[in-house]
Parts: C-alpha cells; sequence; structure tokens
C-alpha cells in the first residue's frame, strides 16, 4: 500500500510555526498581521474556499477582513477598492479570489495589488521573481507541494519529476521550485503526446491539469511519488457528491506515497496562505521588504517554510 501524505497534520504542523510567528511579531510591539480576503459574485465553491481561509487565520492569531462585492460590480469599484487596501497599514496581504466574473479583466486587477501585500504570489513582479531566483512571495498551492514532496523527499536533487498542467497558478510555478530544488523537470499538459509512457519515467508526478482521475494506475511506475493538486467535485455511483483528484487513487497503491483528495494539497494551500501573510507582513513591519529575509536571494524560496517542519 502506497503512503498516504497527510496534508492536514503537515498544514496543522505549518500552522504552528506560524502561530508562534505572530506572536513573536506582536509581543515586539508590532502590528497583529492582516489579511483581506475579496470574493466577487457567488460562486459556492469559492465561498467554502473563503469560509476556510477566514477560520483558519482565527486559529494562528492573524486578523482577517472580507469584502463581498457583489456580482456585478464595476472594474473601477474593485480597483479602488484594491487603493484602499494597499494603502492601509492595517493590511498586510490582500488576495482577491479567482476566478472574477467575465466583465473584470483579471490581470488588471491582479497587477493592482501591490507585490508585497500579494499573499497569493499572482503579480508579476512576484511571478518574475520567482522565475529569476530573487525572493518575492512564493504562490500558495506550489509552496505546498514542495512542503509535501519534501515530507517523502527531503532532497530533490537529480530526480525526474513530470509536471501534468501548465497554469500560472500551479503548473508554471511548480516547475520553477523544482528546478530550483535540482530536479529534471518536464512540464506536459493533457495535449501531450504519450503522456502515459512519459508519467512512467517519473521519480514524482504531480497531477494539476484539473482533469479528474486523469492519472491511471499504469500511467506510475513503482514506488514513484504522486502528488494530487487537482479538485473536483462529481457525483459518485450512490448518487451522492464526492471530491475526485486528477489522479485515480485507488489504482496507485503500487506507489512510494500519494496525496489524498480531500486532506492533501488543499489543507497545504491555505496553511502557505497564511505562512505567506505573515511573511508579508513581517517584510512590511519589521524590515524593508523581502531584503531583510536571509533567505531573499537563496536560489529556493521554498526553503523559508521548510525550516518550519523540521
Ligand atoms: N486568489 C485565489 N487564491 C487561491 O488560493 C484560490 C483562488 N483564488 N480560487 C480558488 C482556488 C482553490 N483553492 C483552494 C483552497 C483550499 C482548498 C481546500 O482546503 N480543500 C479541502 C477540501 C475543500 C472542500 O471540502 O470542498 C481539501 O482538499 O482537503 C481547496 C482549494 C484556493 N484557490
Amino acid at each position: 500500500m502506497a503512503d498516504i501524505i497527510d496534508g492536514r497534520a503537515i498544514a496543522r504542523q505549518l500552522d504552528e510555526k506560524t502561530k508562534a510567528e505572530v506572536d513573536a511579531l506582536v509581543a515586539a510591539g508590532h502590528p497583529v498581521p492582516g489579511l483581506t480576503v475579496i470574493l466577487v459574485g457567488e460562486d459556492p465553491a469559492s465561498e467554502v474556499y473563503v469560509r476556510r481561509k477566514i477560520k483558519a487565520c482565527e486559529k494562528v492569531g492573524i486578523k482577517s477582513t472580507e469584502h463581498r462585492l457583489a456580482e456585478d460590480t464595476s472594474q473601477e469599484d474593485l480597483l479602488a477598492l484594491i487603493d484602499t487596501l494597499n494603502a492601509d497599514p492595517e493590511v498586510h496581504g490582500i488576495l482577491c479570489q479567482v476566478p472574477l466574473p467575465d466583465h473584470i479583466d483579471t490581470r488588471l486587477v491582479l497587477r493592482s495589488i501591490t507585490p508585497e501585500k500579494d499573499v497569493d504570489g499572482f503579480h508579476p513582479v512576484n511571478v518574475g521573481r520567482l522565475s529569476t531566483g530573487t525572493g518575492g512571495i512564493v504562490p500558495c498551492t506550489p509552496l505546498g507541494v514542495m512542503l509535501l514532496l519534501r515530507s517523502v523527499i527531503p532532497d530533490l536533487t537529480g530526480k525526474d519529476v513530470v509536471v501534468i498542467g501548465k497554469s500560472n497558478i500551479v503548473g508554471k510555478p511548480v516547475a520553477n521550485l523544482l528546478l530550483d530544488a535540482e530536479a529534471t523537470v518536464t512540464v506536459t499538459h493533457i495535449y501531450t503526446h504519450g503522456l502515459p509512457d512519459i508519467c512512467r519515467q517519473a521519480d514524482v508526478i504531480v497531477a494539476a491539469a484539473g482533469a479528474p482521475e486523469l492519472v491511471k494506475g499504469y500511467w506510475v511506475k513503482d514506488d514513484a511519488v504522486i502528488i494530487d493538486v487537482g479538485i473536483t467535485r462529481i457525483e459518485g455511483e450512490d448518487g451522492k457528491t464526492k471530491l475526485v483528484g486528477d489522479v485515480a487513487f485507488d489504482e496507485c497503491q503500487h506507489a512510494k506515497a500519494i496525496t489524498p483528495v480531500p486532506g492533501g494539497v488543499g489543507p497545504m494551500t491555505i496553511a502557505c496562505l497564511l505562512a505567506n501573510t505573515v511573511q508579508a507582513a513581517r517584510a512590511l513591519t519589521v524590515g524593508n521588504g523581502d531584503d531583510s529575509s536571509d533567505y531573499a536571494d537563496a536560489p529556493d524560496r521554498t526553503m523559508i517554510f521548510q525550516d518550519a517542519l523540521a
């Protein structure tokens, strides 16, 4: 049987460290780290995630605020709100839940969040810093993927990793982080020819295609490690809905280790959001931005949080 990588447990461990950092900041007379979440419209899945984020903030002592805007909110009003939050000294992290309604230019909105408060790591400045290994805020899900992976394979040097999916939110940043960790990375997607054969060569598969149960058992070599980023609600045989990943979990028990869905990458995404918020708060209040961090120019930014799990 494959080992199940317990994302909830590893997330709790990171949360403890985050809480200790919040306490230390406050004890040193700095403001309570603050996270603001913006949700436009009423997507039920987004509501679930936002509620989880707010609850998680409470647990570690981050002050959270929520802005719920109507579906028909104008782009101008959303940008004005972000301007206000950018200037608010009590707000250290700003997260605007995506997807946004069609009448809003998502790229413009993400660009308008100041990079220092961009705890999603989606601003082009943070994307550029990640891809050049020069600091910045690392996006939450890719960071979570790295921490889960390192809980099984502490040293990724020379490992053959296949990433399935090329999104700006997961596939591309994960590939960059893996390269920084000296892995050999093959980035693929659902149109890649011979995808099963490519996957069968891999020591590690990171499945982030958004295609439910895409990765079959025969795609996976014995003792591979599988990180499943997918999360899709489907109707099960009993008529009830259930969450499935991008990997046919039951067929992959010959793997060395695999993340479950739910309880794998999802909880880590939230724990990393909290960790990013505290990092942003520290940079904004204690130090002069990233340059205050010993890790600012470290080739592998994920180590800053890896230490928390040691
Ligand atoms: N600006 C922005 N930043 C995001 O980080 C962002 C976003 N927009 N839009 C939506 C996606 C999705 N996302 C998840 C967070 C937690 C779980 C999570 O905790 N999942 C639980 C189960 C959740 C459930 O029961 O539905 C688990 O996997 O165990 C999943 C997905 C963050 N996202």
